[in-house]
């Protein structure tokens, strides 16, 4: 499914969090929204999901404005989030209605696809943070979300399990061929996944670049290519430059 921001801002009493935001998605596509702490990433995806609807301008799905929740999307989390009192399969089905036993089947593909086979029973404090995370993907596949949004899925992990989540994403993609909004600090980890990466800085947040990448995937971690395109995003940070450590 397609996706449009025109011009969307958010002011929270009365402080402007995020200003004149447009851009759109193709179906299929892959957008990361990165930036500094603050500038508004969150609040964006929110809007987005239609969780919150107080923001100024408009969004559209498959061409469709509304700021009614948006069925359509589904939303992972930095933290998992899920329900103490429930095994994993009972957090994955939670969202689902129907009959017990096809929900459960629905359930047990999506843990399947994420490597969970065999977890169904398990209680979420008997995973590890690799495998909670798996199953609040599970959950948010279960639905078949046409638009996933994430924010900031991969930062409470390790460097291991965030690049074996960051591959389990992009295969995902590959067989559902879902749109895609990832908000990330991480600029390894937008070069490695994204088609486009919109840069917002500043307090209020505003676009300040947008920068596709033709790399075809998959994409070598490390490659000159990456790099140069990591060089390009940490100039327009203003991060690019060596810290003089005589004047600290
Ligand atoms: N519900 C709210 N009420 C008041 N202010 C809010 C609310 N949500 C966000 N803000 C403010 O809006 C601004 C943008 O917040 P947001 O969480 O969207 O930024 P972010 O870019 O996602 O930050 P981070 O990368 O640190 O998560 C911040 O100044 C924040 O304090």
């Amino acid at each position: 499914m397609s996706l449009e921001l025109r011009n969307v801002g958010r002011v929270f009493n009365g402080i402007p969090a995020v200003t004149d935001v447009s851009f759109s998605a193709k179906p299929g596509e892959i957008i990361g929204l990165l930036g500094t702490s603050g500038c508004g990433k969150s609040t964006l995806l929110r809007a987005i999901s239609g969780l919150d609807n107080e923001y100024d301008g408009e969004i559209s799905i498959n061409g469709k404005t509304s700021k009614m929740i948006h069925r359509e999307t589904g939303f992972i989390f930095q933290e998992p989030r899920l329900f103490p009192w429930l095994t994993v399969l009972g957090n994955v089905t939670f969202g689902l209605t129907g009959e017990k036993q096809e929900k459960e089947q629905l359930g047990k593909q999506y843990l399947e696809k994420v490597g969970l086979s065999g977890n169904e029973k398990l209680y979420p404090k008997q995973l590890s943070g690799g495998m909670a995370q798996r199953v609040a993907i599970a959950r948010a596949l279960v639905t078949s979300p046409e638009i996933l949004l994430l924010d900031e899925p991969f930062s409470a992990l390790d460097a291991f399990t965030k690049m074996q989540l960051q591959d389990l994403l992009l295969s995902i993609w590959k067989a559902y061929q879902t749109t895609i909004v990832l908000v990330t600090h991480d600029i390894d980890e937008a070069t490695y996944l994204c088609d486009r990466i919109i840069i917002l800085r500043g307090q209020p947040g505003e676009i300040t670049k947008e920068i596709k990448l033709e790399e075809k995937r998959p994409r070598a971690r490390g490659s000159k290519q990456l790099a140069e395109i990591k060089t390009e995003i940490l100039k327009s940070l203003d991060l690019n430059k060596a810290v003089d450590l005589t004047t600290v």
